[in-house]
């Protein structure tokens, strides 16, 4: 009896927790590494070279404790697909190679990818044709297992909320959106704006959702258009060969007018990519539009070919950069209005929303997440949204983006030596200019870079009134928008505070 259970769990356990998995790995014994590359070796020469890299390259040993070998993959996808297919198999070989009697196979989370990786993303994939479908659920794997692999030319669902309506608009991502924008407004029949137009940023900027604004707005228009993330382009080419369909699977594709390819750095195996190299030619020389998104640009993804990487490289490559902070306060405004509207009375007050901005990651997942919290202790607890009701309910979400804690008294220190002052000029009763100035920086910094509530940092800071931390958090907020000398030395007090 083989298990697998989902996601990693953040219980107890002797395999519990990011630190404790990754000490695993890091830290697995010569055994275990020998008999993870007999049973790999072994996998590969029997189900070949062509399926093993479609499937296999991402799964990793995590650990092996009590005879339980625990393997995992960054989708849930590619869990399921292994899950229904191979467990049986890689259970028989760990059997054979180390003795084991369980194998585990998990998701990794996005926490857990190895440096430089992509990150755990979930899609839904569950056949649908590319129009407006019902919101989007959880990912739904074992539909897709069980689809065929014409059900996988329709495209995945696109999640209604996806749109251009609902996308916010930054500094960062102004070209991508008017690139996006351009290419939904072409006129049907119009030949491509921008080919391929393909977007990079890192995770949660925003990527996904352009790309099923711009799917979505191509259908409206009628045009026959497919969403398809690269895994599921993957499965369904896969899917086609076994059932030696390859021939109408790839007809259909390339009798649609616009693809949107989702996650291509998922994109692997070598006749799965010559398979997309071939598609993305007959459409592209035949007019038709493609738009692409990755974690990456294309120079950087090196487990596509070259000539794959030259032609995506070939049209308009357009990066997401990272949210700044209005940006996030917009996005955050938006997505309140949005859950406003399923829940009513639901308010949050814009103290809360910078502190959530300036605190709670950086994308929009983050923050979504950030709000789902809020939501949640609001409804269970009936509790109004304040500042300190936030802190406690997205404590551990400000911990999980910070690289690490900062100290208030670490602050003080640099702070004081920075501007030539001694720590307890910073905490006395003294209000001439060369005082006040850096004490009020400290105040800000120790708001903005720590998760102590005002009256706490009011103690910290010689026994002072929330108030006037609050006056002085207020006025350097203000200060850094209009003073760029004041910002560079804040941002430069930051770095060294960051970096203690
Ligand atoms: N500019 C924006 N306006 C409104 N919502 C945004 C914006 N940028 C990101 N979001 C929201 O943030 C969340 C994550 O965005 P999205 O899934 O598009 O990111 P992504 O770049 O595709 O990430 P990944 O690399 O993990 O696939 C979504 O809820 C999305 O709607």
């Amino acid at each position: 009896m083989f298990k697998s259970d989902g996601i990693e769990p953040s219980g107890q356990g002797p395999f519990s927790g990011a630190a404790a998995r990754a000490g695993a790995r890091a830290g697995l014994d010569a055994d275990a590494r020998g008999a993870w590359d007999r049973v790999r070796r072994r996998l590969r020469a029997e189900i070949g070279e062509e399926v093993y890299s479609s499937w296999f390259p991402r799964l990793e040993l995590d650990g092996i404790h009590d005879g339980t070998v625990r393997l995992s993959v960054p989708t849930r996808f590619l869990k399921t697909w292994i899950q229904q297919h191979y467990i049986e198999r890689l259970a028989s070989l760990w059997q054979e190679e180390a003795s084991a009697d369980r194998v585990e196979l998990i998701v990794r989370t996005a926490v857990l990818r190895a440096p430089g990786s992509a990150p755990a993303t979930i899609r839904t994939v569950t056949p649908a044709v590319a129009t407006r479908a019902p919101a989007a659920e959880p990912a739904n794997a074992s539909a897709a297992v069980t689809a065929n692999s014409a059900e996988v030319s329709n495209g995945s669902p696109l999640d209604p909320r996806l749109t251009f309506a609902t996308y916010r608009l930054g500094d960062s991502n102004r070209l991508a959106h008017a690139a996006a924008q351009k290419v939904a407004d072409a006129a049907v029949g119009s030949g491509p704006v921008f080919n391929p137009l393909y977007l990079h940023a890192a995770v949660g900027l925003g990527k996904t959702h352009l790309l099923q604004a711009i799917a979505a707005a191509g259908a409206d228009k009628g045009r026959r258009v497919v969403y398809l993330t690269a895994e599921r382009f993957m499965y369904g080419f896969v899917a086609a060969l076994k059932s030696q369909s390859a021939l109408a699977f790839k007809e259909q594709l390339r009798g649609i007018d616009t693809l949107v390819i989702d996650d291509l750095q998922f994109l692997q195996g070598k006749s799965v990519q010559q398979e997309f190299c071939h598609t993305l030619n007959a459409l592209m020389d035949s007019g038709r539009q493609v738009v692409i998104a990755a974690d990456r640009p294309p120079a950087e993804l090196d487990a596509l070919e070259e000539r794959v990487r030259s032609r995506l490289a070939g049209g308009l490559v357009v990066e997401i950069a990272p949210l700044d902070e209005e940006l996030k306060l917009e996005i955050l405004s938006a997505r309140v209005a949005m859950l406003a509207q399923q829940h009513p009375g639901f308010t949050v007050p814009p103290d809360v929303l910078n502190f959530i901005a300036r605190n709670c990651g950086q994308n929009g997942r983050d923050l979504d997440g950030a709000l789902n919290r809020l939501l949640a202790h609001n409804q269970l607890t009936s509790r109004a949204i304040t500042l300190e009701m936030a802190e406690t309910a997205v404590r551990d979400l400000v911990r999980s983006s910070e690289p690490k804690r900062v100290r208030v008294d670490d602050i003080l220190r640099i702070v004081a030596k920075h501007y030539n002052v001694s720590r307890a000029d910073i905490l006395s009763q003294r209000r001439t200019a060369n005082v006040v100035k850096p004490r009020q920086i400290a105040m800000y910094l120790a708001k903005t870079l720590t998760l102590r509530s005002l009256p706490e940092i009011g103690r910290r800071f010689g026994g002072r009134d929330h108030t006037t931390v609050l006056h002085a958090v207020r006025k350097i907020d203000g200060l850094v928008g209009t003073d760029r000398v004041l910002a560079e030395e804040v941002e430069t007090l930051k770095r060294l505070v960051n970096d203690e």
